[in-house]
């Protein structure tokens, strides 16, 4: 970690010089002496007020008080520089702030970001260091760049880190009414708590099994109709889509729009999308607040139109449910998370609105579908680049589970050399390369330095992914390089954060995993793929960075049709909670 910056007048450090302190206290009594002679004169001619009282006092200086001028003019810099000292004295100590580049007024270092923030910051803290001080306009920054530094903030500091900033484009959809950025209290603890044990839990996860496979399958049929031009993501998204869909609400949402908007742009999905788009920006708003009314980047008026479609849509969702679950009566038991949080929002200790449901489900679907998605297509977008290792991945799947059958679940744990492509890629390609920030809930220090009330903490697992000193070639893609290593990626390893950790760390993960292992595995073993002209690597940074340009590639199916067919009696779609 870098050394700690000494620039500043004075810091808690620095100590006043005994010279310097005799010289003021010398002239501070110098001073004292000729206030008391002019007070002394004052009062012998009253006529000489040295205080004026009022501005027609001023503007009727006597001539004495001129003549008085000379008197006072050679104590004038004394003076002044008494002024100077004692301001400087008084002062509160200045912050002792890591190290951080020179910024500008007004947008500070909002400059230095360009358009893959996450590849500036990182060589902004190979000359700075790992724990980093910035402003983004007014906002101060913190931001971590290796392991250690990644520790202080998510373990070692974790509860002072664990609120957030909600930015101006989530407000405008959901008043801070979400779980991803409710701030640290009694809703938060409740939802969280919900959202693990009612509907993330690894045992909720066993009986989601059978509308995984279901999804799986249903992909697998997309690409299988499109294979000579698969455009992957889009067959991703709406199989992740339909999973989370199912999970929450028990019904295929795909093509779900508000019968207000007729208009099939509208629908549940694309409105999801959009909406993650745009937080993705950086909206300059959130920084310089002087510029919101302006509204320069858009995101207030994208954000408007896009979230009145979004709650029309959830509306009729919540309204249709509510007629059923009066048709059921009271006793019937929650069918899926929806039933779960209406019968939340019914409890009395933390109210949860409509509104609340709205925001908590459009978290579920808008954390869900983009990140198992775009680490899928990283995944194959790197297989693509790596030929060798894709045979090799392949190899392992023919070996373990062959041709007659999809992957399941309990495959996993015997299909090694899948899993480190899963970390390889989640070490190269974290889909939330800087996390979400966290926000500090008060002054803190961390490591000797002093970190105020209302930073943002930037956790750049990009960077640490890639980082030398942790990595052995970080910039090659060596799934070997997990097969000899216990390094995870759930939160307990701080060179590998792809779901973050500690209190705001992803409540997903075991689904995501899930998601992303059964997709890759069943992608890998029904199809041989062949690239559609060079696979380009360049990152579109975002809150979910993806590839700038989608993967578009060819498929052959090499298993028997009736293996993607087919309907295991232990895998017909069930959900109740
Ligand atoms: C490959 C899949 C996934 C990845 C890589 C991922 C990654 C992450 C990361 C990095 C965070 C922020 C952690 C932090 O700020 O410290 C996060 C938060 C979150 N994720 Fe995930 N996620 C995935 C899947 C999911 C799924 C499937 C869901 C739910 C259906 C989900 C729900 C959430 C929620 C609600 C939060 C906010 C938690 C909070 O602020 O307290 N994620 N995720």
């Amino acid at each position: 970690m870098a050394a700690p910056a000494t620039s500043g007048i004075l810091t808690e450090d620095s100590v006043p010089c005994p010279i310097i302190l005799e010289k003021v206290t010398a002239c501070l009594e110098l001073l004292h002496e000729v206030w008391l002679e002019t007070s002394r004169t004052e009062e012998n001619d009253s006529a000489f007020p040295l205080q004026p009282t009022s501005s027609e006092q001023v503007a009727e200086v006597s001539p004495s008080a001129i003549a008085m001028g000379p008197l006072l003019l050679p104590l004038l810099p004394s003076l002044l520089l008494c002024v100077v000292i004692a301001i400087i004295l008084i002062r509160k100590p200045r912050n002792r702030l890591p190290p951080g580049p020179p910024g500008l007024p007004l947008i500070g270092h909002l400059h230095l970001l360009g358009t893959q923030p996450h590849r500036s910051l990182a060589d902004l803290s190979k000359r700075y260091g790992s724990l980093m001080f910035m402003r983004f306009g007014h906002v101060p920054v913190l931001v971590a760049s290796n392991p250690d530094a990644a520790r202080l903030i998510l373990k070692s500091h974790d509860q002072i880190f664990s609120s957030r900033s909600i930015p101006s484009v989530s407000a405008i959809f959901f008043e801070g009414k979400d779980l991803l950025f409710s701030q640290p209290g009694p809703y938060f603890k409740f939802v969280r708590r919900l959202v693990t044990s009612d509907l993330l839990s690894v045992k909720r996860l066993q009986s989601f099994r059978p509308i995984i496979t279901e999804g799986i399958r249903s992909l697998l049929h997309t690409v299988t109709d499109n294979a000579d031009c698969v455009h992957l993501r889009s067959k991703l998204h709406d199989a992740t889509f339909n999973i989370i869909s199912r999970i929450t609400l028990n019904r295929e949402a795909r093509d779900m729009w508000s019968s207000s908007q007729s208009d099939p742009s509208s629908s549940l999905k694309n409105l999801l999308l959009e909406s993650i788009d745009l937080l993705g920006v950086l909206s300059l708003a959130d920084y310089i607040p002087m510029l919101a009314r302006m509204d320069l980047q858009g995101c207030a008026r994208r954000g408007k139109a896009c979230s009145t479609k979004m709650k029309a849509v959830w509306r009729e969702i919540i309204d249709e449910r509510r007629k059923t679950r009066l048709a059921r009566g009271s006793e019937s038991q929650d069918v899926d998370f929806l039933d779960v949080l209406l019968s939340a929002s019914s409890q009395d200790d933390v109210h949860i609105t409509d509104l609340g449901v709205m925001a908590i489900l459009t978290n579920m679907f808008a954390a869900g579908i983009d990140t198992s998605t775009v680490t899928v297509e990283w995944a194959l977008a790197e297989l693509l680049v790596h030929p060798h290792i894709l045979q090799k991945a392949q190899d392992e799947l023919e070996a373990v589970v062959g041709s007659t059958r999809l992957i399941r679940e309990s495959d996993i744990p015997d299909l090694p050399y899948l899993t480190t492509i899963v970390k390889e890629t989640m070490r190269l390609h974290p889909v939330l390369p800087l996390l979400v920030p966290h926000t500090t809930m008060q002054d803190c220090q961390v490591s000797g330095y002093d970190i105020p009330r209302t930073t943002q903490a930037y956790v750049n697992v990009w960077a640490i992914g890639r980082d030398p000193s942790v990595w052995d070639d970080p910039l090659l893609f060596l799934p070997e390089r997990f097969l000899a290593s216990d390094v995870d990626v759930r939160g307990q390893h701080f060179e590998l954060l792809p779901f973050g950790s500690g209190r705001r760390a992803c409540p997903g993960l075991a689904l995501g995993l899930s998601n992303v292992h059964l997709m890759l595995a069943n992608l890998l073993n029904a199809f041989s793929w062949e690239k559609l002209g060079e696979v380009d690597l360049s990152e579109k940074f975002g809150i979910v960075m993806t590839l700038a340009n989608p993967l578009v590639v060819k498929a052959t199916l090499k298993v028997p049709t009736h293996v993607i067919d087919g309907k295991d009696s232990h895998e017909v779609p069930i959900c109740t909670m």
